[in-house]
């Protein structure tokens, strides 16, 4: 099996719901987020020119991530829901897996320090 990956940065609002209220995630604050795709090919599931996918097919990911988080609340931009680390990645998932079919795995990062990563199989 081969993988590849591609990172992209957008910065972002939001408020967590359902913490405490002494939780500094529970007010409004914002993050420099880098959300990492992960795509997977078997060895002869590889394109001609030996890709799982080119990395210029992900051009119109980097658009859609600029047209729909760069700058966004995301509690508003994901339509509801609690935009933890975790929700954000299986959010991005769900919406690209189709136009992505050899995506494996969605990588949120929030801080310097830390990852979440959805991987449903
Ligand atoms: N499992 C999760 N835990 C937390 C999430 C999350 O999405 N999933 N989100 C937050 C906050 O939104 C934010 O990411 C703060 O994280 P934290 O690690 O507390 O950031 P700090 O920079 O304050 O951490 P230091 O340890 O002080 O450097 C919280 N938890
Ligand atoms: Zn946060």
């Amino acid at each position: 099996m081969f993988t590849i990956s591609k990172e992209f940065h957008f910065s972002a609002s939001h408020v967590l719901d359902r913490l405490p209220s002494w939780h500094p995630c529970a007010r409004m604050h914002g993050h420099n987020y880098i959300v990492v795709l992960e795509l997977s090919a078997a060895p002869e599931g590889l394109t001609e020119a030996g890709f799982v996918r080119d990395y210029r097919d992900l051009d119109a990911f980097k658009k859609w991530v600029d047209a729909t988080l760069d700058h966004r609340h995301l509690n508003d931009a994901m339509g509801g829901g609690n935009p933890s680390a975790e929700h954000l990645a299986r959010w991005i998932f769900d919406t690209w897996a189709d136009e992505l079919p050899e995506l494996t795995a969605v990588s949120v990062s929030e801080t310097p320090k830390t990852w979440a990563t959805y991987r449903p199989r």
